[in-house]
């Protein structure tokens, strides 16, 4: 049997529009993640499987090489760095935007502006290249609370209907980047597993191609 390539997907969105690619790649999950615990998912060939993971912890599985190959949001990329990852294909899927948002009559602080974000590397560079000290504030979540509480004066986070951002009476301020789901692949694999894994990402860019 061939050596085993390993696929890393988070559960939720990025799984549900992943599948039809993979599937055009002839790959299926045996399991569903969103009912099975099981972290490790047979596919319908035995040296093909997935590792279900947090989207945030997908560069790092596949940087380390404990996965093969990945898809991972471009603003979790970004987070990350991108070390030891080679970035082959736009899925095209997840779109949404980073954005920085804030109450929509905001007016700025006297002192330095406080930003709440889970993206703390993205906004650091983000203010820094306009110039700007800002206090970056950490948050693991529920990012659109902090400004309603006086935790913070703007956040950093992504966008897509913006219904979030209305129903806490919040606007989009500043556009960062647009933001889509990519394929990653670890260096070293894809020297050691060339001709599998370019075979895969090519079968995966013609989906892409044929739904765009
Ligand atoms: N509302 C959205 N619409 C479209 N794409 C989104 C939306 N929210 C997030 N995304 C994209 O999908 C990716 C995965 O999002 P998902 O909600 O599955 O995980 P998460 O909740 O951001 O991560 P974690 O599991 O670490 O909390 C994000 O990195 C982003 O690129
Ligand atoms: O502009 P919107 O369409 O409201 O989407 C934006 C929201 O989606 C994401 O959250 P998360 O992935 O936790 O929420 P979801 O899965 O419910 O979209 C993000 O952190 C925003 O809170």
């Amino acid at each position: 049997m061939a050596e085993t390539l390993t696929i890393a997907l988070s559960k939720g969105r990025i799984f549900k529009e992943t599948l039809p690619l993979l599937a055009a790649a002839g790959i299926e999950p045996l399991d569903d993640p969103e009912t099975s615990r099981k972290l490790i998912l047979d596919t319908n060939h035995d040296d093909v499987k997935f590792v279900i993971i947090r989207a945030t912890d997908v560069p790092t599985y596949v940087q380390y090489g404990a996965a093969d190959i990945g898809v991972a949001g471009k603003d979790v990329l970004m987070e990350h760095g991108g070390d030891g990852l080679y970035e082959p294909l736009d899925l095209g899927i997840a779109r949404c935007r980073l954005m920085v948002a804030g109450r929509p009559d905001a007016v700025e602080p006297r002192g330095r502006l406080h930003v709440a974000t889970k993206f703390v590397n993205v906004t650091r560079r983000y203010y820094a290249e306009r110039g700007r000290q800002v206090e970056v504030i950490k948050l693991y979540g529920s990012m659109e609370l902090a400004p309603l509480v006086g935790l913070a004066d703007r956040i950093v986070d992504i966008v897509d209907t913006g219904n979030t951002l209305r129903a806490n009476g919040l606007a989009p301020l500043e556009h960062i980047a647009d933001i889509s789901a990519r394929l990653v692949v670890n260096r070293a694999a894809m020297k050691m597993k060339h001709a599998r894994l370019q075979s895969l990402i090519d079968c995966m860019a013609a989906a892409v191609a044929a739904t765009a």
